[in-house]
């Protein structure tokens, strides 16, 4: 007699993601204990396979959960709030004064649960966060049911959080310590750009990312300016300065990365670096292109990040996917560049590699967390379907995602409000800080 499962999930597609390009008709994933066990034709699994609970998604497809590989959770209490500028007037005039005035411990924790909300909704199961508070951005996730990575973030100058860089350290590390022991929350690392940090700070936050074998998680090259103003502060571009500092390694997870010559190229593929591509903030604060496709053929991991609502303004992984591949097209005016399976690829597995985690998360395969996401692709505006992979990248987006589980569990069902937390608690938190903000 067969042992009862957690789960059966009967799709009319499965789309693992690795091996890639793989579609397979009619298949049956099969989790226990908030891993998948097998996947198998439903033809096989049915009437021989029993489970508690069964979904039948007879125009679905089910693929990896998503992972965002860039985002500032909390910045959804700021979203709208500064539009129409480019990053650094974006940043100096709007965002850090703003942020200023009004981030808390309490404004991180609601914000990031409204972020993990709509996250979850659009099948994102994983995120990579950089945020003040981080101990309330973790306490926000684990309520959510997300998968997280919470940045140690880390600042030269003082904020209503932290006073100094070493500050910073030590308020992350503490955070860390209270949740460590939460199976759903990891830490990285956060310095947040080579403009922002200083050397000595940059070889603490090297020291404790070796010693506790982090991941390092930092925005760099984002703009042309950053390039200048490091060039005459430093003699060096900022990747150059953080290659000399030792910080550049397979732990590093450079974000944009769009104003790339050969030179930080090649120092990104020889130190086996990986890039958080973030196409629809690059698009919206006018920072530029990153060269994708070049990143690929050296070899560089690259995964898709939404940025925070902010500069986005949605932290919607199915426009990003929709994004890196319009805009590498457009880029290299190559229209077979970042084909929808690589796009896909980005969107899952290639964030779950950037953050280390590809043994765990990104792919369905047996033996991985059941982080799943199911996308219904029977309405009409997704008839007829040749290509599922490239209906997701192409045609759907995330208000056709269905189902979503995290460890096994389900989070999302039909597409309806998240099953432990309510649509009502999350607009009442939202207009409660409308308010704060003097709307
Ligand atoms: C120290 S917490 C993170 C910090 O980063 C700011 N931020 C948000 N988006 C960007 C971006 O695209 N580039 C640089 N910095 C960004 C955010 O407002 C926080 O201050
Ligand atoms: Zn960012």
């Amino acid at each position: 007699m067969n042992e009862i499962a957690d789960l059966l999930i009967h799709a009319r597609w499965v789309i693992p993601v690795q091996p890639a390009g793989v579609v397979l008709d009619d298949h049956t994933v099969v989790v226990s204990k908030g891993r998948i066990t097998d996947i198998l034709p439903s033809a096989d699994a049915r009437g021989r396979l029993a489970a508690r609970k069964v979904f039948d998604l007879p125009d679905h497809v089910l693929m990896p959960g998503l992972v965002n590989l860039h985002t500032h959770a909390a910045m959804n209490l700021m979203r709208g709030l500064a539009d129409d500028l480019p990053l650094m007037r974006w940043l100096q005039e709007a965002i850090w004064p703003t942020e200023s005035r009004h981030v808390s411990a309490a404004f991180v924790h609601d914000g990031s649960l409204l972020a993990a909300a709509e996250m979850l909704r659009g099948g994102i199961t994983t995120c990579n966060d950089m945020y003040f508070h981080p101990e309330a951005a973790a306490e926000a996730f684990a309520t959510a049911g997300i998968r997280a990575v919470v940045g140690i973030v880390m600042l030269e100058f003082p904020t209503p959080y932290a006073s100094d860089a070493d500050d910073y350290l030590r308020k992350g590390l503490a955070a860390r310590d209270r949740w460590q022991r939460e199976p759903l929350i990891d830490f990285a690392i956060a310095p947040h750009a080579p403009y922002t940090v200083s050397d000595r700070s940059f070889a603490r936050a090297l020291a404790l990312a070796e010693e506790l074998e982090l991941p390092i998680h930092i925005h760099v090259h984002e703009t042309a300016g950053e390039i200048a103003d490091s060039i005459t502060t430093h003699g060096l571009r900022p990747l150059a300065r953080l290659a000399r500092l030792g910080l550049l390694g397979e732990n590093l997870i450079g974000v944009h990365a769009v104003h790339l010559d050969d030179a930080d190229i090649e120092l990104l593929a020889r130190h086996n670096c990986s890039v958080a591509h973030c196409p629809t903030s690059n698009m919206k604060l006018a920072s530029g292109i990153a060269p994708i496709p070049r990143l690929l053929e050296a070899g560089i991991r690259v995964g898709l990040g939404t940025d925070g609502a902010a500069s986005n303004n949605r932290l919607d992984l199915f426009q990003e996917m929709r994004h890196a591949a319009l805009l590498a097209k457009v880029g290299s005016l190559d229209a077979s560049a970042v084909p929808a399976h690589a796009a896909l690829h980005m969107a899952t597995l290639g964030g779950a590699d950037a953050l280390g985690m590809a043994d765990r998360i990104g792919s369905i395969e047996p033996g991985k967390a059941a982080d799943l996401c199911a996308v219904d692709l029977g309405a009409l505006h997704c008839r007829p379907c040749f290509d599922p992979i490239s209906h997701l990248v192409y045609v759907a987006g995330r208000e056709n995602v269905s189902h979503v589980w995290v460890n096994g569990e389900t989070r999302v069902d039909k597409g309806v409000q998240l099953l432990h937390i309510r649509d009502s608690e999350l607009l009442r938190i939202a207009s409660v800080w409308q308010t704060r903000f003097g709307n």
